[in-house]
């Protein structure tokens, strides 16, 4: 492991600053309350020398539970120092930016009215000085009103940024990706990564990209946006009544869709309406009767396990890879589908390509829930979805069948860690393409958390057609092959 160091000044005004291969450690006599601060080299955002000073902003945690906090530390540089000082900033910044590009060019909507509706004051006491600090070009829109974002992703200058932020929860991306869809130049648009600041009340998208434990954290985000990598992530063509849209996360009916969108009102509450919904939903008990078809991938659940796994170490050697190659380069080798210059790519299993009917299969049991997505959390409180991987070029479906309410409760205790997966009653599997004809029409249609008539619809999946920022190249969520003896249900 390397080392280098830089010490400068004497007395109360001397600071040392030293970096190895993973970290930076800061010492300042005169800093009484943070006199040694150490945080990973990913953590530091800039560093300069300006005149006499030598400058470094960093994020950093005081105490390991607290969410990171913006530091910029000085250090004073003599004549004899200068040398020495410049040749340490370099150095500095080629390991805190290795193999990533400087100074991204955002695209930042900020949604006033997500979750509990901070998310103005969080973006400029704690977002845009992250971004000032890394010397980002930030080009920022409060969105006014529904689908603000989506007319602006529409008509975007592609060239003009690296990058899109959304500070909300996950259906202002559900906005970006329609946007995209309808872009003149829809394969351009697809490959500017999105990457989520969490403000909204669900926020699976950020809780898979950084994990349940910094999934939160909006610096953490924000991090993300400076200094993740491209991961190029599936995107579902949802078609219905003639229409198609673009779906990245979920497709939810029966009870996950009426805990969803039925408990708006609870919204207050942040995540805990879920499991509020949840509860009330489980005592109503009641059948959602559809026939579901399906072409099926995969239907081994261990399978699915051993090869999320293979998939993950496959992604952690490329990362690493990447942190050693020239800024930008690819981070995957993932033949994904792409749009072409000015079309959405053609859909092969259903809408008029409906006549294939080649590994389809049809369940049509009474269920509890159908939900279908990609991404493992769909809120901090349930992992529906353990083995998702973001680009298998697959759907991950699960279709619930009639539990007793007791199993059903049982099911939600390790729900945040995905133990409902091996119940016997929650049929799971992996499929290129699901069909779903609805025999009700009281009811929810969630798709990407946003409300859907309850009308027949068709779900194509398009491998590696989104991309997404990602500091890790899979989804932060752990998940193994059950213990000795699973839960019954
Ligand atoms: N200024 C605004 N006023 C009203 N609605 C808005 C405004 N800006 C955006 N919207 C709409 O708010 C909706 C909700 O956004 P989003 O899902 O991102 O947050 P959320 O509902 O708070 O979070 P979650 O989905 O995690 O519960 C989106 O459909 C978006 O179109």
């Amino acid at each position: 492991m390397s080392t280098r160091e830089l010490a400068l000044g004497s007395g109360q005004n001397a600071s040392k600053f030293v970096f190895t291969d993973t970290d930076l450690v800061v010492e300042r006599a005169a800093d009484k309350k943070w006199p040694k601060v150490k945080t990973s080299l990913r953590n530091v955002l800039w560093a300069e020398l300006k005149g006499d000073a030598f400058e470094v902003s960093l994020l950093a945690k005081k105490k390991p539970k607290l969410p990171l906090s913006l530091l910029h530390v000085t250090g004073t540089v003599g004549d004899a120092d200068k040398e020495s000082a410049a040749s340490f900033t370099e150095a500095l910044m080629s390991a805190a930016y290795a193999g990533l590009p400087r100074q991204r060019r955002l695209k930042v909507f900020v949604n006033p009215k997500s979750g509990p509706g901070k998310a103005v004051a969080q973006y400029r006491k704690k977002i845009e000085p992250i971004f000032n600090a890394a010397k980002c070009k930030v080009d920022v829109t409060f969105t006014t009103h529904g689908k603000h974002a989506q007319e602006i992703i529409e008509k975007l200058p592609l060239d003009q940024f690296d990058a899109v932020v959304v500070m909300s929860g996950d259906g202002l991306v559900h906005e970006v990706f329609n946007g995209y869809a309808k872009h003149a130049e829809p394969a351009k648009a697809f490959r500017i990564p999105i990457t989520p600041i969490p403000t909204g009340s669900g926020n699976g998208l950020a809780l898979n990209l950084l994990g349940l434990e910094e999934g939160r954290d909006v610096a953490v985000a924000a991090l993300n946006a400076i200094k993740g990598r491209p991961m190029p992530m599936d995107i579902f063509s949802v078609t219905q009544d003639g229409k198609r849209y673009m779906s990245f996360m979920s497709q939810a009916m029966g009870l996950m869709a009426d805990l969803d969108l039925g408990t708006e009102h609870l919204r207050f509450m942040g995540g805990t309406r879920f499991v509020v919904g949840f509860m009330y939903e489980i005592v109503k008990n009641k059948q959602i009767p559809a026939k579901i078809s399906m072409k099926i991938a995969e239907q081994d659940k261990r399978k699915m396990v051993e090869d999320l796994h293979a998939s993950r170490a496959q992604a952690q050697a490329t990362y690493t890879a990447a942190a050693a190659s020239e800024p930008g380069a690819a981070t995957s080798t993932a033949n994904g589908e792409t749009a072409s210059g000015t079309s959405l790519p053609e859909l092969k299993h259903t809408g008029a390509a409906r006549g294939d009917s080649d590994g389809w299969v049809t369940f049509d049991q009474p269920l509890t829930y159908l939900y279908a997505g990609k991404g493992p959390y769909v809120s901090a409180d349930f992992m529906q979805f353990p083995v998702s991987q973001p680009n298998d070029g697959l759907i991950d479906i699960v279709l619930q069948v009639r539990a007793d309410r007791g199993n059903m409760l049982k099911a939600m205790d390790g729900a945040e860690r995905g133990n409902q997966f091996w119940m016997d009653t929650q049929h799971y599997y992996k499929a290129h393409a699901l069909r779903v004809e609805p025999h009700y029409q009281k009811g929810y249609l969630s798709i990407d958390g946003e409300s859907y008539p309850v009308l027949p619809f068709e779900i194509e999946v398009h491998k590696g057609l989104g991309s997404l920022l990602s500091m890790y190249g899979c989804f932060q969520a752990p998940f193994d092959l059950p213990p000795e003896k699973p839960p019954a249900a």
